[in-house]
């Protein structure tokens, strides 16, 4: 089952990460080699104007060409690289005491449902000095997330996210820029709202003084110590799925067919959902589906193992004869608990070796079970049939 062998984390115990070979190596890159790999590209598509039939080798580790990108970007010690090891490398929230300031960009590819890259900028870097190519940090960004450390002084933080919405707004209108304000745990929820309003207000005043009205500009209250981070992460990343709305109608008539409360498609690695159905999510629901997949993947990792090809040839011979899925239920992870006190069964279904299908139901459901399993069969199917379609078309284009 792919779902057992991708979920594996990175553990106290021995200190490295074990999980799956999704995250691509982290890469350190100066301004100049930016700027090298940018001339690298340019060379390129000028070789293939001047002779379509002959295309260069890519740069070596280029700037990931039609990869969007998540720009992390802050102040110095604002919670940045502590964000991306907690959502993207499983790091132990705790754990992120110990990480050390970053010194030049880091760049971070995940492989996963969508390939995207992530890229966490030391806080002390201008990037608008002129030595940087600023074509090259954001001509195929996805999204800019400026993190605020609410715990901290705020005004200057305030003052650097002003200035770079200004300067690459007559440039780049549409980015997509997302304030992460950071560090909420342990902030009452009065606090947190005031100190949400404020930022606010400041960011507004501040760009309509310039003339900028209704720049993109999203804010969420975050923190690595709760669900809250991925909450955020997961906002940011759907909306830089095209498909989005065809995932959303499917989950939506599957929780209409079946009575669901909430559905969400779940990246099982990051536990970022990448969609869900258009009723509110509450965080109580997202938490537990959330750590159900944990559940899972932890008990697969205790009780599944490799099967053997002769292993699996046995059961496939006589007298059964008959494939190894044909003889199952469902040849993917699936699941399904009841929680006593809120007597609400959760179901989980493997979509493909990134994603899981993750539903909270109710109460009663199980006595209609077989026709949930029919419907949510037929889901998954168009989940991964959309998938499918997407991946063809990206390899085309
Ligand atoms: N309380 C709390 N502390 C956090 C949170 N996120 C990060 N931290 C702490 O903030 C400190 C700085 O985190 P880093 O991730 O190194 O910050 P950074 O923005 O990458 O810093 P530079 O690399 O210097 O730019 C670490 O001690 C983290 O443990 C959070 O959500 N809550």
């Amino acid at each position: 089952m792919p779902l057992l062998h991708s979920g594996r984390r990175r553990t106290k115990l021995d200190r490295k990460y074990n999980g799956p070979p999704r995250q691509g190596p982290v890469r350190h890159i100066s301004p100049a080699q930016l700027n090298l790999e940018r001339v690298y590209e340019q060379n390129r598509a000028n070789v293939q104007k001047r002779d379509a039939t002959k295309l260069p080798e890519p740069a070596p580790g280029p700037a990931a060409k039609g990869k969007p990108r998540l720009l992390l970007m802050g102040q110095r010690r604002s919670g940045k690289s502590s964000i991306s090891s907690v959502v993207f490398h499983k790091m132990p929230p705790n754990e992120t005491l110990f990480l050390e300031s970053t010194a030049r960009i880091q760049k971070d590819s995940m492989h996963s449902f969508m390939d995207f890259q992530v890229w966490d900028f030391p806080g002390q870097v201008d990037f608008m000095d002129p030595s940087f190519d600023l074509d090259a940090i954001f001509g195929e960004i996805g999204a800019l997330i400026w993190v605020i450390d609410a715990q901290d002084e705020y005004l200057e933080a305030i003052n650097r996210l002003n200035n770079t919405i200004l300067n690459l707004q007559p440039t780049y209108p549409n980015i997509n820029i997302e304030v992460f304000i950071h560090k909420v745990d342990g902030l009452s929820d009065d606090y947190k709202l005031d100190i949400q309003r404020d930022i606010m207000q400041r960011i507004q005043d501040e760009l309509s003084d310039h003339g900028v009205e209704n720049a993109p500009i999203n804010f969420h209250l975050t923190s690595i110590y709760n669900h809250s981070i991925f909450e955020a992460f997961s906002k940011v990343i759907q909306k830089l799925i095209p498909h989005l709305p065809t995932l959303e109608a499917l989950l939506n008539d599957l929780c209409r067919s079946c009575r669901f409360e909430k559905a969400y498609l779940f990246d099982v690695l990051s536990k970022i959902y990448i969609a869900t159905d258009p009723s509110p999510v509450d965080m109580p629901s997202y938490e537990i589906c959330s750590d159900y997949i944990d559940v899972i993947v932890d008990v697969s990792e205790i009780y599944g193992w490799g099967r053997s090809p002769e292993y699996i040839t046995s059961l496939e011979g006589e007298p059964w004869n008959t494939k190894i899925e044909d003889q199952v239920a469902c040849k993917d992870a699936e699941s399904a608990i009841v929680l006593t006190d809120m007597k609400r069964p959760i179901m989980l279904r493997e979509v493909n070796k990134y994603l899981a299908l993750v539903a909270v139901m109710r109460e009663g459901s199980f006595e209609r079970m077989p026709l949930v399993t029919l419907n949510v069969d037929t889901t998954v199917q168009g989940l991964a049939e959309v998938f499918e379609i997407t991946k063809q078309k990206e390899a085309r284009g």
